[in-house]
């Protein structure tokens, strides 16, 4: 089993879960509210913006000029995404810019921020791949099994598109080397952060879905 395989093992009862999620359901289908994917697509520009910069920071510490480049790429790739969404949908719906992060998406950008930052390279990465791995599969999957027409089409295109899974493909080899090359207790901490971040994957749809606000 490659480490990849053995990380897509441990949590795919998450991934499961995040299938199912009434969000992922109804954006297949085509029933999502509007107004919740407003919500969402807000919450992920600010997502995106905060991915980018933990992608590029993770990819400093990398060991190669080749996965620097990897990250780089990637992290100018999210910040693409990020204005196309602005430029497409923001201008399609009138989005409330003074809201600020949800709990749920706090909760990741601030995640992966400080493992960027603070654990090993290879803990990093790991925290990295489900923003990559769980969209691409959420995104097939839906694609797949999409009502047409679907209002949410671009969205879907994007992510079961070919230019996203050369990066998912290049993100998976990179974390593959990793986990080969690592000690049985930085595997477990590569295990540890790809589980949390699935985790989280979790809780940002769930939190969109919820249209969740803060308590207090
Ligand atoms: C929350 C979230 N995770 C992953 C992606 C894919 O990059 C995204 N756009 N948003
Ligand atoms: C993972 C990811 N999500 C949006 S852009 C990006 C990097 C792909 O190059």
């Amino acid at each position: 089993m490659t480490f990849t395989e053995h990380l897509w093992k441990t949590a795919l009862p998450v991934y499961e879960k995040i299938q199912a999620h009434p969000f992922n359901q109804e954006l297949k289908t085509g029933t999502l509210p509007v107004e919740t994917f407003k919500f969402y697509i807000y919450q992920d520009s600010l997502y995106l913006a905060d991915f980018a910069r933990a992608l590029a920071v993770a990819g400093t510490r990398a060991g190669t000029s080749e996965e620097l480049l990897a990250f780089l790429q990637f992290a100018q790739n999210a910040i693409l995404v990020e204005r196309a969404l602005h430029e497409s949908y923001f201008s399609e719906y009138k989005i409330d810019f003074s809201s600020c992060k949800a709990p749920g998406c706090f909760a990741y950008t601030n995640y992966l921020l400080a493992a960027s930052a603070y654990e090993s390279y290879e803990v990093a990465v790991a925290a990295l791949l489900p923003c990559f791995w769980i969209y691409k599969k959420v995104g097939d999957f839906v694609y797949a099994h999409q009502t047409a027409p679907n209002p949410y089409q671009n969205w879907i295109d994007a992510y079961a598109g070919e230019e996203f899974a050369v990066a998912v493909t290049k993100i998976l080899a990179i974390v593959d080397r990793l986990g080969e090359q690592a000690s049985e207790s930085v595997r477990n901490r590569m295990t540890e952060a790809y589980l949390t971040s699935s985790r989280l994957e979790y809780i940002f749809w769930d939190s969109a879905y919820r249209r969740e606000s803060w308590p207090v």
